[in-house]
């Protein structure tokens, strides 16, 4: 029987930190533990110094991650608490994603300031967004739109818009939701017109794959169709880039023991996507992920990728 606590890696900001608690708490729940049992141990990582830039220019996937990653490769921590889309699709040697939280809801939250709806922003409207896949969402339904790079916490991106720097942003619906920010959305957004990334919503943790104790631990608040569905997303994103310098939206929602997946793939300027529409049995999750994102590769056509630079 374990007596030292647990130690449970996570980011500091106020999303990550839910999150990890939100982990914990199911954790104790499960297995009857008491909180003493956990130690959360909060590490900045790149992507939380660096907010003046966007995260596709200074090197996309793994900015959330490494250093998390590197503490749980040493032993220092025993497993980490992430948002399963910051995640790199390739992992560290020695490293796997053994649970996976049920998922918030996975669509986009738009927030406006006068205009409360995308679609009724005024001619030319400023929308403040760091996502390459927001912004070239925007761009195909609003070319008009003049797009301009939002990065940092959530208080952050809202004190920018409160301060009239944009007239609307975009956030995860999920993370408002964790944080308590139910109000603030003026419009959720449709996820068939804006599709929102790869494993958006979905609390993953990672362990070492040869850990059995703490596999074991972590298995108990595994949930099955949160990993079936996230593992058919990031199958999509895996063939098709894996980076986050590319604008890739994919969901996929489970019915019994079927996953329907829908994809999509936009030029950064959003005059020219592609969608793609798949079902097959969630046991094959993380194939029906590649051979959709191959199909769409193969429908879209090698001159589309050119612009992904
Ligand atoms: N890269 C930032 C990030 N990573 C995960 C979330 C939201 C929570 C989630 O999708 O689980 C956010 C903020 C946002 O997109 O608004």
């Amino acid at each position: 029987m374990q007596t030292k606590p647990f130690r449970i890696g996570t980011r500091g900001s106020p999303l990550a930190l839910a999150q990890a608690h939100e982990t914990r708490s199911r954790l104790m729940a499960a297995h009857g533990l008491p909180e003493a049992m956990f130690e959360i141990v909060v590490l900045s990582t790149k992507g939380d110094r660096i907010t003046d830039r966007s995260l596709a220019l200074i090197g996309g996937k793994g900015l959330f991650t490494e250093e998390i990653e590197a503490q749980l490769s040493s032993g220092e921590l025993d497993f980490a608490v992430h948002s399963s889309k910051d995640m790199p699709t390739k992992l560290p040697d020695g490293l796997h994603l053994s649970a996976f939280l049920p998922r918030e809801d996975v669509r986009d939250a738009f927030i406006g300031r006068a205009a409360k709806r995308l679609l009724d922003l005024p001619q030319g409207a400023t929308v403040g967004s760091a996502s390459l896949r927001r912004q070239a969402l925007i761009r195909r339904l609003r070319p008009d739109i003049n797009v301009i790079v939002f990065r940092g916490q959530v208080d952050t991106r809202l004190a920018k818009l409160a301060e009239g720097q944009a007239d609307a942003t975009l956030l995860a619906y999920a993370g408002l939701k964790r944080l308590g920010k139910l109000d603030v959305p003026t419009e959720i957004l449709d996820p068939v017109s804006f599709p929102p990334a790869p494993a958006q919503g979905a609390i993953c943790i990672e362990s070492r794959t040869g850990d059995a104790q703490v596999n074991g631990l972590l298995a108990a608040i595994d949930d099955r169709a949160t990993r079936a569905a996230v593992t058919c997303e990031r199958g999509f994103l895996a063939t098709l880039d894996g980076s986050c310098r590319t604008p890739i939206a994919g969901y996929a929602t489970e019915e019994g023991e079927h996953l329907q997946f829908r994809g999509m793939i936009l030029t950064p300027d959003g005059s020219r996507y592609h969608e793609i529409e798949t079902s097959g049995p969630a046991g094959n999750a993380g194939q029906l992920g590649e051979d959709a994102g191959q199909a769409i590769r193969d429908k879209a056509g090698a001159d589309f990728f050119e612009s992904w630079g």
